[in-house]
């Protein structure tokens, strides 16, 4: 690629009463023009992790000011993790705008992987009762999945995302070059979000990611870009028809009533989301399976594919399952007449089940 040549780039649009542009690419994170049409005031207020400010976060800026130096751009930069997704940290980053004098025309721009977004997208929701958030997302997870569609979270001890809003970005800018200094752990987690839309709905991209599953272990820009942007096209489907998840939206929770509750019972220390997913996946998977609703095998395919890549697909040691149980009735989806599992007809057709037992729930944590 030469200097004239522009870089490729896919732009997946997200419609909907706010809608918004995913551009995914390489070089992006320099791109001070793209970065800054984000911006409509004089405030910003990056907010990135100790991981990943170091390496990016003087990048953002000064492609910021190159293109905008009518705006004041302050920092505030979260310790790595999903333990820092919490009330205390987000406090500190609603301090950060006040103390930077941010206006309603203030900008957010959130710089990392999910735990960064959910978190910084939250404070944008909440300041002034809803600023402008830009995601910048920095992991493969947060290309695919938590940049988009704008749920926003923080934490509690008692369970995941339980405080939070629905709060859709302005822009999502995904420089796919970022992914050559994420950790492969990292990595890993992210393809476990990119398995859940093949096993959600799209059989054929499960092939797809059997046949690319060494090149995407690999690195391989092409094949990453590739399941970033089908990726996108399929969250960007689900969420432009139902920001609020009243109702087919439900299905990207597949593998997360489980994941869930295995991450808050290890107390956000324990597997990463992605790998929680993973687990949940084949459990929810198993669960379709002791329900009548689709055959083992389609259950052990899709943790064959998981393993491939790296990922756990069976609980972790130490773990109670009924204390499991009792996470999951903090689960988003529950209601007065009990929990709701996104379970599966077999690969590529999820739907939402009320009503399953919990001596069915609890044989498949136990088996
Ligand atoms: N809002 C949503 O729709 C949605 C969807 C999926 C997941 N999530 C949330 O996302 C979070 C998980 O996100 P995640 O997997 O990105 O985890 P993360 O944000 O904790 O990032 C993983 C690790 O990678 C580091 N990192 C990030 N980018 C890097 C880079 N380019 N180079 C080197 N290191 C880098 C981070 O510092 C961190 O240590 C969870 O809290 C989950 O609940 C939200
Ligand atoms: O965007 C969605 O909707 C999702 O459910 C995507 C999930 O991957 C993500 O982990 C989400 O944060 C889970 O939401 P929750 O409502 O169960 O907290
Ligand atoms: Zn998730």
């Amino acid at each position: 690629m030469n200097a004239t040549s522009p870089s490729p780039r896919a732009i997946v649009e997200v419609g909907g009463e706010k809608p918004y542009a995913i551009t995914i690419g390489p070089g992006l994170l320099d791109d001070g023009a793209l970065l800054g049409a984000g911006l409509r005031g004089r405030h910003a207020l990056l907010v990135s992790d100790g991981n990943v400010a170091p390496l990016y976060a003087d990048r953002v800026t000064q492609a910021l000011r190159a293109a905008r130096p009518d705006v004041r751009i302050d920092g505030y930069f979260l310790p790595p993790g999903e333990a820092s997704k919490t009330l205390a940290h987000f406090a500190e980053a609603i301090d950060a705008l006040a103390a930077t004098g941010a206006t309603r025309d203030a900008c957010v721009v959130a710089l990392g992987g999910g735990v960064v977004g959910d978190l910084a997208g939250f404070v944008a929701a909440c300041w002034m009762r809803g600023i402008d958030c830009v995601q910048i997302p920095t992991t493969l997870l947060a290309m695919v999945d938590s940049s988009v569609g704008g749920k926003t979270a923080v934490d509690l001890p008692q369970g995941k995302n339980l405080v939070g809003a629905f709060h859709p970005p302005r822009a999502v800018i995904a420089d796919t070059e970022a992914l050559l200094t994420l950790p492969p752990r990292e990595l890993r987690a992210g393809l476990a979000e990119v398995v859940k839309y093949g096993a959600i709905r799209d059989a054929a991209f499960l092939d797809w990611l059997e046949d690319r599953a060494d090149a995407l272990l690999a690195g391989d820009d092409a094949a990453l870009a590739d399941a970033i942007a089908r990726s996108c096209r399929h969250k960007a489907e689900i969420v432009e028809r139902d920001p609020f998840e009243r109702g087919e939206r439900a299905l990207l929770n597949f593998g997360h009533t489980f994941g869930h509750a295995i991450e808050a019972e290890q107390g956000f220390g324990g597997l990463n989301h992605g790998e929680a997913v993973a687990v949940g996946m084949v459990l929810a998977a198993r669960l379709s399976a002791r329900q009548g609703l689709a055959g083992e095998a389609e259950a052990e395919r899709l943790a064959a594919l998981l393993a491939r890549f790296g990922l756990p697909v069976a609980l972790p040691g130490g773990l109670d399952p009924a204390a499991l149980l009792e996470r999951m009735r903090l689960d988003k989806k529950a209601a007065a007449d009990g929990l709701r599992f996104v379970l599966w007809d077999g690969i590529g057709a999820a739907r939402v089940v009320a009503g399953v037992a919990d001596e069915a729930v609890l044989a498949v944590l136990e088996k």
